[in-house]
């Protein structure tokens, strides 16, 4: 206790690191809950993972941050500040106010619209990162950064896609990503920074869409199989690719925060639930709406980095390291999603 009280009340700046410089993480005992920053907290997965960690540490202990504006439900339901992670001084200055114990970094543009905006996706996923990594270092946090399947290319083994293999992808986004696992793990070694990364497949959820992705077609065909029983699918009907349901993303994601240190034999592991293709897909949901039509318009975007990420994903080392464990299938996610439809559907009727 008295060397994390010592690291803590250093006032340097990784920005000036000295080449024998040592970060340690806090440590706090069960009874005294970490203090959560999540950034990147309005797109697809924050809202959910803040929902899961306050009922787990206490609506006041998690601080959801974005550069947007929350709407009213997320504004009301905890603590929620404005964070941009290009701001050096407001993400310190933020830590240190709220005494930040764990930080959970979100934000980043994915792989379709950072093809769209290679600039602003180098800045954000890039530069925001080395914000991050120097004011976790520098305030002894235990540090989350998702990576993705996307951090695979088509010269890396595509089925199935092991940990450690050749990671040469070719979108800023994956390039951003293989980035953020190097330095991370790097910044482990050299300082002693409790970084622990997950690499997630592609996400489904019912009640948050998802931000500019190559997979985002497989939450898409929920809402418009519901809407109107039709859906235009932008991927080739063969295309695999693996996917999680949410709820088992963010489960993974509290389990290897969580995880004992010992334990973690690795810094950056892949996850996995199950891989799909649109066909597939489509089948599972015909099964309970036979009126569902789909047809393809391919775009060539999307579908290009499609076939250079990993069809399957081999995730025995999270399974093996830290009892990873997946509860949904294809059928479980489907029949899922479609409750939170019709039940969404019903109460809109009844308003
Ligand atoms: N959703 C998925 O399928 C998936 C899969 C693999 C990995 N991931 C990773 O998980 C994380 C969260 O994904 P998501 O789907 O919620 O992303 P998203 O695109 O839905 O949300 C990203 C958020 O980052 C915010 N942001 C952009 N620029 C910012 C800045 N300068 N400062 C602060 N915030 C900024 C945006 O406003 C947005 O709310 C990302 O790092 C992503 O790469 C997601
Ligand atoms: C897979 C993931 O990183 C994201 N959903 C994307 O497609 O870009």
């Amino acid at each position: 206790q008295p060397l994390t009280v010592a690291v803590r009340s250093i006032s340097f700046s990784p920005r000036q690191v000295t080449s024998d410089a040592s970060f340690h993480s806090v440590s706090f005992s069960e009874t005294d809950h970490p203090k959560v920053l999540i950034t990147g907290g309005l797109g697809q997965l924050g809202v959910g993972l803040a929902k899961l960690l306050r009922m787990r540490y206490g609506k006041n202990n998690v601080i959801l941050s974005d550069i947007r504006k929350p709407p009213n439900s997320v504004f009301h339901s905890g603590p929620f500040i404005y964070s941009d992670i290009l701001d050096y001084k407001n993400l310190r200055e933020i830590v240190v106010n709220n005494r930040i114990t764990w930080l959970v970094h979100y934000s980043a543009l994915l792989s379709a619209v950072g093809e769209a905006n290679v600039a602003l996706a180098r800045s954000v996923n890039i530069t925001g990162l080395h914000n991050i990594l120097d004011i976790a270092a520098e305030h002894g946090l235990r540090l989350f950064v998702p990576s993705t399947i996307g951090a695979f290319g088509p010269t890396s083994p595509r089925n199935p896609t092991p940990d450690l293999c050749v990671q040469r992808p070719r979108t800023i986004y994956g390039v951003s990503k293989v980035h953020a696992e190097l330095m991370g793990e790097y910044y482990h070694h050299r300082y002693g920074l409790d970084f622990r990364c997950l690499r997630y497949p592609g996400i489904i959820s019912a009640d948050s869409t998802p931000g500019g992705g190559t997979t985002d077609y497989a939450v898409q065909i929920f809402h418009d199989a519901i809407k109107t029983g039709k859906f235009e699918c932008n991927l080739k009907p063969d295309t695999r690719l693996p996917m999680m349901y949410i709820d088992d993303c963010l489960r993974a994601t509290l389990e290897v925060m969580e995880a004992p240190a010992d334990t973690l034999s690795m810094r950056t592991y892949n996850i996995n639930a199950m891989s799909f293709t649109p066909e597939e897909l489509t089948q599972e949901l015909q099964k309970q709406m036979p009126e569902l039509e789909v047809s393809y318009e391919i775009d060539p975007v999307r579908q290009g980095i499609a076939d250079s990420w990993p069809m399957n994903f081999d995730d025995s080392n999270a399974r093996k390291d830290w009892g990873w464990k997946h509860d949904y299938d294809l059928p479980e996610l489907v029949q899922t999603m479609l409750n939170y439809f019709r039940e969404e559907t019903r109460m809109a009727r009844v308003n």
